[in-house]
């Protein structure tokens, strides 16, 4: 197997390599670096944790310290956390170059970032709609000159999910040269490819793990056919089971909304679960804190919205959950993917209640893998339930108390009002978006049940084998 100076990297990269104990090139790094350093564009598409980062960041840092200059590289990737994420690869592994980077994220401060854009840094690593904003807003510095874009998670950026980047990233598009290398990474390209294709047009180079299954090998999927108002018993039990069968652990928790994302966490702390929350609600220092305390373990348990869903490389977390079943096989493959990273062992587990079956199955089809089903002591479930369901009522009570809703829309009209936009009318818009989407998704589940119907009429799927909804389970007892 080649080694990292077989691939064409400078005797100090490889020594960098060395000290961060990189031994060898994985795969995604030996298909794409070379092609990168030719000069071609490159579109990588790996699974989760196979070091896609480390695939673009090397040549990069090669390239620049053949012709150092600012701005040379450009890195725009979808949330914040990652952006820093990033950035610390491009700090560690360009130390010797004495590599000047400059984060530009939403929720900072506007003039300080200005200020460290006018000067010069060699990488900028951004989230799309603070720099936009800066390209709109200000003439102290330039893009038209850079020789890398890098788009991270890409098929993340171009698709139009609740945080739409459509018009940010033609504001971007439109300030670089047409004369650069464009890379693209992500888990999950295949999706937009096309899209991706219209970006990356110089000699583009595909590279793709070639593999049965989409999910990691070391990852050991189950899910837990769960009735929706006893969730949270099982997730206590489930939590509780891990904690007392091992000594050093961590988990994340998925869910799908701030809120639940926050009563879930009050909820398991008043357990003494040792819970932090990560939600787009929080004030950005808080969502740096929130991290920077469960990467450190001082807390164990990570209750987070999607907004940790991609990139995040947290290399002790052992299990994921999956509270809500995810509406999207790729939400799937990559909230599952912030465990088994780099060859270490994991496990994630989908709570799955009798309305999200079919999600389950779409989930099966994309990753190419059955999830097997997770044997829970019922019985245990049934013992915590009652106490579950009255603290979450409680955390409930708490954070209405706390108008947590009033304070998300206040904070939503703040944010319209500073980007140039008139809240109702971005309420009217809004709502007739989500008419429309909601179309669109009722069309496509019954578009994949028809479908069902006709591979059941068939062979027969061999996925979740749910209880019908009469056949009795301790679990349905008086929540
Ligand atoms: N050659 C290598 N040998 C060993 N470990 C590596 C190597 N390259 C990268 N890693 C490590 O693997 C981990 C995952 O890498 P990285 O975060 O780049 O994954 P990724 O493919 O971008 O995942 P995701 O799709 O979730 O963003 C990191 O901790 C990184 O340091």
């Amino acid at each position: 197997m080649a080694g990292f100076a077989e691939l064409g990297l400078s005797s100090w990269l490889v020594e960098q390599c060395r000290q961060l104990d990189l031994k060898q090139p994985t795969p995604v790094q030996q298909g794409c670096i070379p092609a990168i350093l030719e000069g071609r564009d490159c579109l990588g598409c790996a699974k989760t944790g196979s070091g896609k980062t480390a695939a673009f960041v090397l040549p990069i840092l090669q390239k620049l310290s053949e012709d150092p200059y600012g701005i040379f590289c450009l890195v725009l990737t979808p949330t914040r956390e990652l952006a820093y994420q990033i950035a610390e690869q491009f700090r560690v592994l360009g130390k010797p170059l004495g590599l000047k980077d400059c984060i530009i994220v939403g929720g900072m401060d506007m003039v300080t970032q200005a200020l460290e854009l006018s000067r010069k840094p060699h990488v900028v690593i951004a989230t799309p709609g603070r720099l936009a904003d800066h390209l709109r807003s200000s003439n102290t510095f330039s893009i038209k000159k850079i020789r890398f874009l890098v788009m991270d998670e890409a098929d993340r950026l171009l698709e139009q999910g609740c945080t739409d980047f459509t018009v940010d990233l033609e504001t971007i598009l439109g300030a670089v040269p047409a004369r650069r290398q464009t890379l693209l990474f992500s888990a999950t390209l295949t999706d937009t490819l096309r899209e991706l294709q219209g970006l990356a047009t110089n000699q583009p180079f595909f590279w793709e793990a070639q593999a049965p299954v989409r999910t990691v090998e070391q990852l050991d999927q189950r899910y837990v056919l769960v009735p929706e108002k006893v969730k949270d018993a099982y997730l206590v039990h489930l939590i509780q089971t891990f904690q007392d069968e091992h000594e050093d652990w961590s988990i994340v928790v998925f869910t799908n909304t701030c809120k639940a994302c926050q009563v879930l966490c009050m909820m398991l702390r008043k357990f003494s679960f040792p819970a932090v929350a990560l939600h787009s609600m929080m004030k950005q220092k808080e969502r740096f804190a929130a991290l920077a305390k469960f990467k450190s373990s001082i807390y164990r348990i990570l209750i987070a919205t999607d907004v940790a869903s991609r990139g995040l490389d947290i290399p002790t977390v052992q299990v994921v959950i999956n509270h809500n079943t995810p509406g999207l096989p790729k939400i799937y493959i990559h909230r599952v993917g912030r465990t088994a990273r780099a060859g270490r062992q994991g496990q994630a587990i989908t709570l799955v209640t009798q309305y999200d079956i079919h999600l389950v199955h779409a989930i099966e089809e994309q990753i190419k893998k059955q999830l097997a089903e997770l044997a829970v002591e019922e019985a245990q479930v049934l013992r915590i339930l009652t106490q579950v369901s009255v603290v979450r009522r409680e955390c409930e009570i708490k954070l209405e108390a706390a108008r947590f809703d009033e304070k998300r829309e206040i904070n939503k009209r703040k944010q319209l009002v500073l980007e140039g936009k008139d809240p109702d009318l971005e309420a009217r818009r809004k709502a007739e978006l989500a008419k429309m989407k909601q179309r669109n998704r009722r069309f496509k589940d019954e578009k994949q049940r028809t479908l069902q119907r006709k591979k059941a009429g068939g062979a027969g799927h061999g996925g979740p084998r749910p209880k019908t909804h009469g056949e009795p389970s301790p679990a349905q007892g008086p929540a």
